[in-house]
């Protein structure tokens, strides 16, 4: 764990940062050196060798690396009343995120090189964290014909994970061809899996017996389940690479748990909603419920809880979903899908998970993989020497009572808002810089 200092590490420089008593990753306590933005040492640090630093006391907390989402809803160009590439930022470092994947179905899409551009300079302007943009699968999210994929991917934004998320791509040869073509630089394809002839547009309450008994069109987790089996297969046809988006029903863990046990190139991801809320909270029609894929009974909840641990789902994601109160605040069958998560998600996966998955499988599941999924260099880490210093530093026994007024998205529709959760994000820390202190937005 100790390494030794050198040279390089300089003391008496303006742009050191000296985090100390860390508990890394959960395991060893360690101070962490970071210079110029790259973790210079970790270890015992004396103090004389880090003269000048500023310093975080770290004693008692968590040092993480800094968190991914492979699935953020920015909403700009388009819905900037809901989200913007700013506020969203914001609320990804309050969340302890250095890096988030900007979906593509904005107001125009990103379906070119140039919009993928112009969201990249957005979050490089925001500079609170990494924003990469997703590229849209089709053009228009129409799943008619494929967008501009390859100029996506040569371009500044240097895109390879393409969504048509909030719609699916539904027409197989479609999908089979944009497979296809995202193999030849190593993209992949994250699938939003809903069957739209099972599950239509007004489709909005997990089909079953609350459904039934609310009045509220179903959404049967086959129309899930059919496309991830049809997905699996066309991603070992092609021997290509496919994503499944927020995986919501047992019958689809138990598809993707398949799938990799014959070598299929899938991962796959799940919400923190997935992981904790069921269909039952929407016997009061509360539409800050409603979301694409729905809640599901708690069955389908348990089986996400043990496919994450055992590694068969891959990554937690967001889906961080913003709407303005005129678009969500409707009666149930009309209101907005979707749900905001970013600032949450770590304490709610800490909560659903409970103590026996460790603070290494958080960084794993919240980090690493998604990083490695999405291919960012430098983004999930191991807190080793000569990273860049993207670190997350989380207060593991706080007991936070969720309040919506709280956030720093624009919009509030946060199914957590007075619900307790345990753990906290309280220092982000993004390419050496912190991001957030104490909770807040430095
Ligand atoms: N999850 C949702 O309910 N809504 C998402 C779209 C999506 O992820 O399918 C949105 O863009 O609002
Ligand atoms: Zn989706
Ligand atoms: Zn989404």
């Amino acid at each position: 764990m100790s390494a030794p200092l050198t040279d390089t590490t300089s003391a008496n420089t303006p742009n050191a940062l000296l985090i100390t008593g860390a508990s890394i990753l959960g395991g060893d306590v360690a101070d962490v050196l970071v210079v110029d933005g790259v973790i210079a040492a970790v270890g015992e640090i004396p103090a004389d060798a880090a003269a000048g630093a500023e310093v975080i006391d770290a004693a008692g907390l968590v040092a993480l690396p800094g968190l991914v989402d492979l699935h953020t809803h920015l909403r700009e160009p388009g819905r900037e009343d809901a989200e913007t590439v700013v506020t969203g930022s914001r609320a990804a470092a309050v969340g302890g995120y250095t890096a988030v994947l900007a979906m593509a179905n904005t107001n125009p899409v990103t379906d070119t090189a140039e919009a993928a551009e112009r969201v990249f300079d957005l979050g490089v302007k925001a500079g609170l964290v990494q924003v990469q943009p997703v590229g849209a699968v089709t053009k228009g999210l129409a799943g008619e014909e494929l967008a501009e994929l390859g100029l996506m991917h040569r371009s500044r934004a240097g895109v390879t994970v393409f969504s048509d998320d909030g719609k699916c791509v539904h027409d197989s040869r479609v999908m089979r061809r944009a497979l296809e073509y995202v193999k030849a630089f190593g993209g992949v394809i994250s699938q939003h899996s809903q069957d739209p002839h099972l599950a239509g547009s007004t489709s909005c309450c997990h089909e079953g017996e609350v459904s039934g008994r609310l009045g509220l069109p179903g959404w049967p987790g086959v129309a899930e389940e059919v496309i991830v089996a049809r997905d699996v297969m066309l991603a070992r046809h092609t021997n290509s690479r496919l994503h499944v988006a927020h995986v919501s029903t047992a019958g689809s863990v138990e598809i993707i748990r398949w799938a990799k046990s014959l070598g299929i190139d899938v991962t796959a991801e799940v919400t923190p909603h997935h992981l904790l809320l069921t269909t039952d909270l929407l016997e009061g029609y509360d539409p800050v419920y409603k979301v694409n894929p729905p809640l599901r009974p708690a069955e389908d909840v348990l089986a996400l809880r043990a496919a994450l641990a055992d590694g068969t789902i891959d990554a937690v994601a967001t889906d961080h979903a913003p709407h303005a109160r005129h678009d969500k605040e409707h009666a149930f069958v009309d209101a907005a899908f979707g749900m905001l998560g970013l600032e949450t998600a770590l304490a709610v996966v800490r909560t659903a998970m409970g103590d026996d998955f460790t603070w290494a499988d958080i960084a794993r599941v919240m980090s690493q993989n998604p990083a490695k999924i999405a291919g960012l260099a430098g983004q999930g880490g191991t807190l080793a020497v000569g990273e860049p210093a993207h670190l997350t530093l989380v207060d593991p026994e706080a007991e936070v009572t969720v309040d919506r007024a709280d956030s720093v998205s624009l919009s509030r529709n946060n199914p957590w808002h007075g619900r307790s959760v345990v753990s906290r994000v309280l220092h982000t820390i993004y390419n050496g810089t912190v991001t957030v202190r104490d909770g807040k937005l430095d």
